[in-house]
């Protein structure tokens, strides 16, 4: 694969989609991303915190984890944040995720990122036949999850084994409820953030 510099100057820019609700955010959702940027050649990934993930239930206020995205990623250069889905009202929808980033790059190639246990999922996502034209996907490993293309084509979802973190968001507010530490299963600033707020102690959030 050709490294970035090796491209041509008139190539696509190759931008990941790190979709996810990050409540709060953790280092399984960033490892998986620099795995795929160094495998997939990316030239930047964007994450894009959930608005309202219609799948979900008491989830903590938009803007809490977009700012702890915001501070989980604001090392790596070649990290962003995107609010499309935050900003958009009503549940959602990855096809609307896809269709806003394109519209705002329309010269990119996307690479859609999801770990083993959500392409399991994608079947029953809004519009998925409209999925192939916006954007590749990309399947990591996750522990506890067979990595597996869920019967999708191999030029529609690529599969990419990636060091295994078994951390979820379920765990770490978990660990905050009972007073456990969430040090080094989250970046540093987001363990402050978490105190600082308050979240997922007493239902604050
Ligand atoms: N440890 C991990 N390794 C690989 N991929 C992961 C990991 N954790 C989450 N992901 C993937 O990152 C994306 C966003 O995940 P999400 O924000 O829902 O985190 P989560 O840990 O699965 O949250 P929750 O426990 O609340 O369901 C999903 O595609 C998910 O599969
Ligand atoms: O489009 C859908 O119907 C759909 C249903 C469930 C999840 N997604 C997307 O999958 C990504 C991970 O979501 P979640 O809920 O596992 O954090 C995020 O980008 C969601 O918008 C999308």
């Amino acid at each position: 694969m050709l490294a970035s510099t090796d491209r041509p100057a008139s190539a696509k820019p190759r931008i990941g989609v790190m979709g996810g609700t990050f409540d709060p955010i953790h280092h399984g959702h960033l490892v998986a991303a620099s795995e795929v940027a160094r495998s997939y050649d990316l030239d930047e990934v964007i994450f894009v915190p959930t608005g309202q993930p219609w799948q979900k239930q008491n989830v903590s206020q938009s803007e809490h984890r977009y700012l702890m995205t915001v501070i989980a990623t604001a090392s790596n250069p070649s990290f962003k944040v995107s609010r499309v889905d935050i900003d958009r009202a009503g549940p959602t929808y990855t096809v609307d995720t896809l269709r806003d980033l394109r519209a705002q790059l329309p010269d990119a190639e996307l690479f859609f990122i999801s770990g083993a246990d959500a392409v399991e999922q994608i079947l029953g996502w809004k519009d998925v036949d409209q999925f192939w034209d916006l954007a590749h996907f990309i399947a990591v490993s996750r522990p506890g999850h067979e990595l597996s293309r869920s019967g999708f084509s191999g030029d529609r979802v690529s599969l990419l084994e990636v060091p295994a973190l078994a951390i979820s968001s379920t765990d770490c507010r978990s660990r905050v409820a009972r007073g456990y530490p969430v040090w080094y299963l989250v970046p540093d600033g987001v363990v402050q953030y978490i105190a600082k707020h308050g979240l997922y102690t007493d239902g604050s959030d």
